[in-house]
């Protein structure tokens, strides 16, 4: 049995027509299957939640049709025993780039069905010592969070993704942003080493290489175990994180002098004063965070095995 967890607004509607497709299908018919449509902010991580208290023995997976948001929600609600499948239908679909979900939607259903999979860890984050949660891509503090709350806030982001430049919203958001962002004192702790970043501009915190909606935030970041990885950008200048956002795409940011990456499972982040943050690309505004590697690994279907 397959249950599909739906958010039908996601990616303008994308969701929801994936579903109606996937529904036409023949190999639709040939699984027992439940659906389950989201409402409203949070919906999925109840349903998720009420599903993993079911105690269903042929469930094969929860399959999600819809963005990394989503995806995110269902992550913290379901029992890390169930298998969970991703069929990308939001606008950025970093979580499907990152861990190889490759193919249309019904090819993802057909590996699904037969069970093809890959091993991954996800992340698990405090902010302000409250209660740990955990992320599927990626968190990170600073400048690229303040844009991405700008961008998310701002009223001409609706009309550019219905228009389908969405990503112009962000290029507006960055211009924005950079007339007013300030740099801030950070602390950073990675596996018990200090960091004093005077002038810092961004922190993220990867389980893979993607982010943004395409971009290669950390080319060489891996799904694996053992360990995050981490960007830090620090003491640079307006004209050059310009050069740095229009690099991002293809990953050759990382050869500034300005950007550091490093390797870590323990990670504790502390700013003088309160600074955005985003999570898998929803944005907040906090001071102190602490992030570690999850222990036991999740199985996600309808990969391409490698
Ligand atoms: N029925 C609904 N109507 C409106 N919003 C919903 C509904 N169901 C869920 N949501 C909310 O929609 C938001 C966006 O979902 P999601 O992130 O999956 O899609 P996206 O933003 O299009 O994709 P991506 O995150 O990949 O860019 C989530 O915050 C979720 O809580």
């Amino acid at each position: 049995m397959i249950i599909f967890i739906v958010n039908p607004a996601a990616g303008h509607g994308r969701g929801k027509r994936i579903y109606t497709k996937i529904k036409k299908s023949t190999i639709y018919q040939e699984v027992q299957s439940k659906v389950y449509f989201t409402e409203y902010p949070n919906h999925a991580e109840e349903l998720a939640t009420e599903i993993s208290k079911q105690n269903l023995e042929n469930l094969i997976a929860v399959v999600v049709i819809g963005g990394d948001g989503t995806l995110h929600e269902v992550m913290n609600g379901i029992d890390p025993l169930i298998n969970v499948a991703f069929i990308p239908g939001g606008s950025g679909n970093d979580f499907a780039r990152g861990s190889k979900i490759k193919g249309n939607p019904i090819e993802i259903l057909r590996r699904v069905i037969e069970e093809h999979s890959t091993d991954y860890w996800l992340g698990k984050y405090s902010i302000e010592g409250d209660k740990p949660r955990q992320f599927v891509n990626s968190i990170g503090f600073g400048f690229d969070a303040a844009i991405a709350d700008q961008a998310n806030r701002a009223v001409y982001k609706k009309l550019l993704n219905k228009l389908h430049i969405g990503t112009v919203s962000y290029v507006f958001a960055l211009i924005q942003v950079l007339f007013h962002f300030k740099p801030f004192h950070a602390e950073l702790v990675l596996d018990g080493k200090k960091y004093i970043i005077d002038d810092c501009w961004m922190v993220t915190i990867t389980n893979h290489a993607y982010y943004g909606g395409g971009m290669k935030i950390i080319p060489t970041a891996k799904i694996q175990p053992n360990n995050f990885s981490v960007l830090i950008v620090d003491k640079i200048s307006k004209w050059k994180i310009l050069g740095l956002f229009l690099t991002v795409f293809s990953g050759k940011h990382v050869s500034f002098k300005e950007v550091n990456v490093y390797q870590a499972k323990d990670i504790m982040f502390r700013a003088q004063r309160d600074v955005s943050y985003q999570v898998d690309g929803q944005t907040f505004k906090g001071k102190q965070g602490y992030v570690t590697k999850h222990q036991e690994n999740v199985r996600i279907l309808g990969t391409i095995n490698k």
